[in-house]
């Protein structure tokens, strides 16, 4: 099943065409990274599916409704993991996520709340610890437990490995691996080629607000997926 998909989408900011014309969908159990430039348009196209934004043309469909025939409805299906979870450094894991789940909606005891934060990849023990002390590795964890405790079907992730060390990438990527195992949907944002072919199953790069190529993850070998990327962004290819 389709969980995110963007249908001829153009959105436009003042003269400025931020994207053009873009089909991409996101199934159910399934990943999918893009990758692109600065200003080819990957976080537009993730505020268009978190009801940021508006397309100028075309639609936005979440779990096969529109977004624009009842933006809450939408909202409650998706959960977003920015680039910095910054949450309040007082605060232990447990008791953030006990914080921010109850804003979206769910109260959770402490039990629960350490499955999930254990569920997202983080040692049960550090759960119990403040905030303020966790390394970003740890921080983003929580942030998936956050989006876990909303029980949204798809998770949208900006940039989430950036200033990860290669063991907190590599774990970040599996647990978000589960996710998708377990029949979350998920669009990631990344610059990181080497990741995206590790952690997807599609890999779209866009250039300029166009998907210009979209990849099978498993078909292509590193080298390659570097050249096509670096061939796209050099403009040798269309
Ligand atoms: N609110 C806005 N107002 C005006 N222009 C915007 C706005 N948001 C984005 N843009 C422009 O739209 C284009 C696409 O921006 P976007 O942030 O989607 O790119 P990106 O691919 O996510 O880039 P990066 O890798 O730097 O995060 C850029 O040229 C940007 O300057």
């Amino acid at each position: 099943m389709i969980l995110l998909e963007a249908r001829n989408v153009t959105k436009r900011f003042g003269p400025h065409i931020a994207l053009k014309n873009l089909n991409l969908t996101v199934s159910q159990g399934e990943i999918v990274c893009l990758l692109g430039a600065n200003g080819a348009g990957k976080s537009t196209m993730v505020n268009l599916f978190l009801g940021f934004l508006k397309p100028d043309e075309g639609t936005i469909v979440i779990a096969g409704r529109p977004v624009s025939d009842d933006l809450r409805a939408a909202r409650a299906r998706v959960a977003y993991i920015p680039d910095q979870v910054n949450l309040f450094p007082l605060l232990s894991g447990v008791e953030n996520l006990t914080y921010f789940a109850e804003l979206a909606g769910r109260r959770l005891t402490v039990g629960e709340a350490t499955v999930l934060l254990v569920e997202a990849g983080l040692n049960g023990e550090d759960a119990t610890k403040r905030m303020g002390d966790y390394s970003k590795g740890m921080r983003q964890k929580v942030g998936i437990a956050i989006a876990l405790a909303k029980q949204a079907d798809a998770l949208l992730l900006d940039e989430p490995l950036s200033g990860l060390d290669p063991l907190a990438a590599n774990d970040f990527g599996a647990h978000i691996r589960l996710l998708r195992d377990a029949g979350k949907a998920v669009l990631m944002v990344t610059h990181d080629v080497f990741r995206a072919r590790e952690i997807a199953d599609r890999i779209g790069i866009m250039k300029a607000g166009q998907l210009v190529e979209t990849v099978d993850a498993r078909a292509v070998e590193s080298n390659a997926l570097d050249r096509l990327y670096a061939d796209h962004m050099r403009g040798e290819l269309r």
